[in-house]
């Protein structure tokens, strides 16, 4: 038919119609953008920035975009593309598998795009001895894998609804897919089962939030259904640093390879200011991510790893006197660098894996010395599926209270976790000696067990605000999910070699990971 007419058409005619699509869609983002300015300036948007106790910027708080300006030029050439392909296929009637294969409109494409594609891959000194800022360099094969502001890869196709953008509504019979909240609330809802893990404490919740956010930071992106990363995927404290020369400069001292703490040893004030200020003298604190302010726990971390920062540059310098501010700063990095991976490797990690596979995947350190391996063909970008999916199962780990626990551990002091969000005051109290307390807490008390329940501070009263009103964190997972086009259970299980379960049953051509109970619930949620 029609396709096939189209697809005889000269290089020049084809290379004509790429141009035209993607000059329409241009024009098409500029008219969007000068509705936006015009929005803004009448104050739709500005109202909801403005009210800081309102939803939509408490939820910005989690998924903040850092660098509007470069997450808004890559999000347009994103958008751009996404727009101008829906034109191509409806335009040549082929199908976006056949465009893909189509060797004409592929070459027309790539020499348009990559044009104005504002991506530079750096260039690298192989000889310098340590890691960059952004990440780059890392990987001297492929320079930009990895680094910060590059995007978030798939492990398989997308699961949109329409292949492209669309998020995921329908189910494979054609019925709408389920409430996440119903979900939420049938599956996950506690009903007091929610029990504490008889094995590991809560630090083993919060350093994964710590070392998650070194690895993951997924800007809100308009329109745009293939998010990017903001971190730098390697584990390279970039949490603590910062992703750029600019920003490790902005939180470094500049004199003896120090990073910037004030007198009560606490991180210096941000000034940017995303967090909740009630009582005089709050502050929103800066680290190298914007999320410390989430909750007390956090805050710590990044306390000590700042705290330790400085105790080892001052240790550093003294014995090497010769040493310039840049030296001294980028030595203690990588030894930083280097305890963070051994926590994560050593026993971050078995909290998670068992043993058989720690081994098999070779995940332990080197008993002596230090591991040569490197595997340069292995791409370290993060999958969307972690992000959106499996990177997120710790959420089963948050306790419903952020505690103190006193000097001698004797007193414990809770305040709901719900109460605690984005608010520095709790972490300043006491001249930032309330620091120590939650401290003291996430070493000496359980994280919550690895079971599908998740406790009501975070699954009922996310961000409750003054009227009552609030989010669901596992709603808002499944939801996530669905919009970034990660594909359903079965899709994951033919991947992993499984067989796909056909029937809400256990055992053979069912569920074989999940319990009964759990598949009944299921069964009752979906066609
Ligand atoms: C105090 C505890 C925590 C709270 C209140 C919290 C809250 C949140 C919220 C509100 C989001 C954004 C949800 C969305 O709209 O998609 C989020 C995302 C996420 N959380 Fe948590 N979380 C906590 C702990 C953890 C832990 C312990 C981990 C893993 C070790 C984790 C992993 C993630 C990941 C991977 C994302 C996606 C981040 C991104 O793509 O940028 N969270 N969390
Ligand atoms: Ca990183």
């Amino acid at each position: 038919g029609i396709g096939r007419q189209k697809r005889h058409i000269s290089f020049s005619g084809i290379f004509q119609q790429v141009k035209n699509v993607i000059d329409e869609t241009n024009k098409e983002l500029a008219h969007r953008k000068e509705i936006d300015r015009i929005m803004l300036e009448q104050g739709v948007d500005g109202a909801l920035g403005a009210a800081s106790s309102t939803f939509a910027s408490h939820l910005t708080r989690f998924l903040y975009t850092k660098n509007q300006e470069k997450v808004d030029l890559l999000s347009d050439k994103a958008w751009i593309t996404v727009q101008a392909t829906k034109k191509l296929i409806s335009l040549t009637g082929m199908s976006l598998d056949e465009l893909k294969l189509h060797p004409g409109y592929l070459e027309a494409w790539r020499r348009q795009v990559a044009q104005s594609c504002p991506f530079n891959v750096p260039s690298c000194d192989p000889t310098v001895r340590f890691r960059t800022p952004d990440g780059s360099c890392n990987n001297l094969n492929d320079s930009s894998v990895g680094a910060a502001y590059t995007r978030q890869r798939r492990m398989m196709d997308n699961a949109y609804d329409d292949g492209i953008d669309l998020p995921r509504k329908i189910s494979l019979t054609g019925y709408p897919l389920p409430s996440s909240r119903l979900i939420s609330n049938m599956v996950h809802k506690t009903d007091g089962c929610s029990l504490p893990s008889e094995d590991f404490t809560v630090m083993t919740m919060q350093f994964g939030q710590f070392i998650e956010h070194d690895v993951i930071s997924t800007p809100l992106q308009r329109d745009v259904r293939s998010p990017m990363n903001q971190a730098t995927s390697y584990l390279d404290a970039s949490q603590v640093y910062g992703v750029d020369v600019d920003e490790q400069l902005k939180l470094r001292a500049g004199v003896g390879g120090l990073m910037k703490i004030t007198p009560l040893g606490l991180p210096p004030p941000s000034d940017e200011p995303i967090c909740v200020q009630e009582n005089p003298g709050d502050y929103c604190m800066a680290t190298g991510d914007f999320r410390v302010n989430h909750v007390p726990g956090l805050t710590v971390m990044h306390t000590l790893f700042l705290r330790q920062h400085n105790r080892l540059a001052t240790g550093l310098h003294l014995i090497n006197a010769k040493w310039d501010d840049e030296r001294v700063f980028q030595e203690t990095r990588k030894i930083i660098i280097a305890i963070e991976q051994h926590i994560v490797y050593n026993h971050l990690l078995p909290t998670i894996l068992n043993n058989e596979y720690m081994t098999k995947y070779g995940l332990w350190s080197e008993r002596n010395g230090h591991s040569m391996s490197y595997e340069s063909d292995e791409d370290v970008s993060i999958m969307m599926g972690f992000s959106g999916a499996a990177m997120r199962f710790p959420h089963t780990r948050i306790p419903d209270v952020q505690s103190r626990v006193n000097f001698n551990y004797k007193r414990r002091q809770d305040a709901p976790i719900f109460s605690t969000f984005d608010k520095p005051k709790f972490v300043l109290e006491n001249y930032g000696r309330a620091m120590d307390d939650f401290a003291r807490w996430l070493v000496s008390f359980p994280a919550m067990k690895d079971d599908r329940f998740v406790v009501d501070g975070v699954r009922d009263h996310l961000f409750r605000d003054e009227r009552g009103e609030s989010f669901d964190l596992i709603a808002l997972n499944i939801q996530r999910a669905r919009e970034q086009g990660i594909p359903p259970y079965n899709h994951w299980r033919r991947l992993c070699g499984f067989q796909p379960a056909r029937f809400f049953t256990v055992g053979p051509g069912g569920f074989t990971d999940i319990p009964v109970d759990v598949v009944k619930k299921y069964a009752m949620l979906y066609k």
